[in-house]
């Protein structure tokens, strides 16, 4: 044997060793990930096998997550078989003390990249310079907004909705859905932009395109997502739709970047223009990616304002009886500011706002929030160790009907929210509409928790407050109540299929 000859079976012995003793710590990691997870208590085991757990699952969260948090509210945290695999469902007592843990170690990101399936959609994750924006450029700009917002509202609803004076019926969804893409587009990308149809058209589509493919993407196995995705015409859409996108948002990039420095007084104020300035200083180059910015806000935008406002016409249009409340509240408010909707006006509405956080408490966009990523084994403060890899969520909405928590929780009470604003308490406006407390998460919570939400209540108001001045409303059969949510796994949605009745006051 010659000495090369020694060499090699030496080097080859080294990497069967490494690989060995790699193999070996990767097993025992997740041996021990899985006993770990194992200690954690299952529900739903006596309803069949894991795949008969995950259909059941589709039809029946919110009832199993109510089961989960009543069972081991003591302990507070369960697993459950959700249809994306097994979560680890934990109470609202931990939050503070997970709020402050890094991104390393429990991640909004990655938990993101999994429910958008980024590997496959490469839809961005890490677009901190939106959030960015939202924060330092839109929120506090929300005053010097409103008007323009009002007169966008006021284009939107004379344009979208009927203007009969006789009962009407429509389906609100699609004319809300546009509405909304105007309204914000005015804040995102100005008022010669925001009314234009390729935009109304991206600003719908784009979120639909999005979860179309996500979840065509989920209804492989994992195994199989890397060869398949391609093929998947869902998957093409999503580039179709990113491509039509580019050709109407580059050249408006590109305008506004020619005019650097030429503005004068006629500066867009819009989250284009903040974001555009900002760029260099973020390092978000090329016209195409600050183009596609704009996507990202609007995905994070328009379906959940939209379902939002849906949400509280449906409760309005079924609970007639606080039309005229609420309309005494505004027509007070507006008679105050010489008849124009500021951010006064605004700030007096208490009564819509409670009866929109009431709304949301009902009809949440999700059963779940703060869904996170655990990137590093952590262990919580009662023992429980959640291994690296498991997927966390809180359980909002059974929280939101905890009786501790709220009293008599199955009542709808407009009046609940303003009633403990009213009362003076100490932390009474804490429960404000945009108002995030360990047991109202629909917001989420912690530093991810959603920064358009200050501009989301402002644009939700408005909208409201103009449909309740302009029309009286009603469902088609009131004898039946309100509309039924549609839910689907964790997702509770607005039924698109319903009529609502809109009549123009005399
Ligand atoms: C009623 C309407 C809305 C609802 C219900 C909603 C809900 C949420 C939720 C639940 C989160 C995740 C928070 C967490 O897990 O802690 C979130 C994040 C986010 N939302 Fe909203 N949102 C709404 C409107 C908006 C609007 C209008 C904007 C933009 C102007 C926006 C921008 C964002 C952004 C950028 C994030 C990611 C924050 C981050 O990465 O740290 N949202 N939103």
């Amino acid at each position: 044997m010659s000495l090369s000859d020694v060499f090699t079976m030496e080097k080859a012995l080294l990497w069967s060793s490494i690989f060995l003793a790699a193999g070996a710590t990767y097993l025992m990691s997740y041996v021990m990930s899985q006993k770990a997870l194992s200690r954690i208590p299952m529900i739903g085991l006596e309803l069949g096998n894991q795949k008969q757990r995950e259909k059941i699952f589709l039809g029946r969260a919110k009832l199993l997550l109510q089961q989960g948090y009543n069972k081991f509210k003591q302990n507070g945290i369960f697993r459950i078989t959700t249809a994306e695999g097994t979560r680890v469902i934990i109470n609202h007592k931990f939050l503070d003390e997970i709020r402050d843990m890094s991104d390393d170690v429990i991640s909004f990101e990655t938990a993101l990249e999994e429910t958008l399936e980024t590997k496959y959609t490469t839809i961005p994750t890490d677009e901190y310079l939106i959030t960015h924006c939202v924060k330092a450029d839109l929120t506090p700009g929300l005053a010097r907004l409103a008007g323009t917002i009002d007169d966008e509202v006021k284009y939107g609803i004379d344009t979208e909705l009927p203007q009969s004076e006789d009962w009407a019926p429509i389906k609100l969804s699609p004319k809300l859905l546009r509405i909304v893409a105007m309204v914000s587009g005015r804040a995102f990308i100005g008022p010669n932009n925001c009314r234009d149809e390729t935009w109304i058209k991206i600003a719908v589509d784009y979120t639909l395109n999005v979860f179309a493919g996500q979840r065509a993407i989920k209804s492989w196995r994992p195994i199989w997502r890397p060869l398949v995705y391609r093929f998947l015409p869902e998957v093409k859409q999503i580039h179709a739709s990113r491509e039509e996108a580019r050709k109407f948002l580059v050249p408006i990039v590109q305008q506004r970047k020619a005019m650097q420095g030429k503005w004068g007084d006629n500066k867009p104020d819009d989250m284009m223009q903040w974001m555009l300035e900002k760029a260099d200083a973020w390092n978000v180059k090329g016209d195409d990616r600050q183009a596609f910015q704009q996507l990202t806000l609007t995905m994070a935008a328009i379906h959940t304002t939209t379902m939002t406002v849906t949400q509280a016409l449906y409760d309005l249009a079924a609970m007639p009886e606080y039309v005229q409340p609420l309309r005494d509240e505004l027509n007070e408010a507006l008679a105050q500011s010489v008849g124009k909707f500021d951010k006064n006006v605004l700030s007096k509405l208490q009564l819509l706002d409670s009866f929109m956080k009431e709304s949301q408490r009902f009809n949440p966009p999700g059963f779940t929030s703060f869904r996170r990523k655990v990137r590093r084994g952590v262990t919580l403060s009662d023992g429980t160790y959640l291994p690296t890899g498991v997927t966390i969520e809180v359980p909002s909405h059974a929280i939101a009907f905890d009786p501790e928590l709220y009293p008599e929780p199955q009542k709808f009470d407009g009046y609940r929210f303003y009633n403990i604003r009213k009362s003076g308490a100490k932390d009474a406006d804490r429960h404000q509409f945009v108002g995030i407390t360990p047991s109202s998460l629909h917001f989420g919570y912690g530093k991810h928790a959603c920064p358009g939400r200050f501009f989301a209540a402002n644009e939700i108001k408005l909208i409201l407050a103009n449909i309740l001045l302009k029309y009286d409303l009603g469902i088609t059969n009131p004898e039946e109540g309100r509309y039924k949510n549609i839910e689907f796994a964790h997702q509770n949605i607005p039924d698109p299929r319903k009529d609502l009745l809109l009549k123009k006051v005399a």
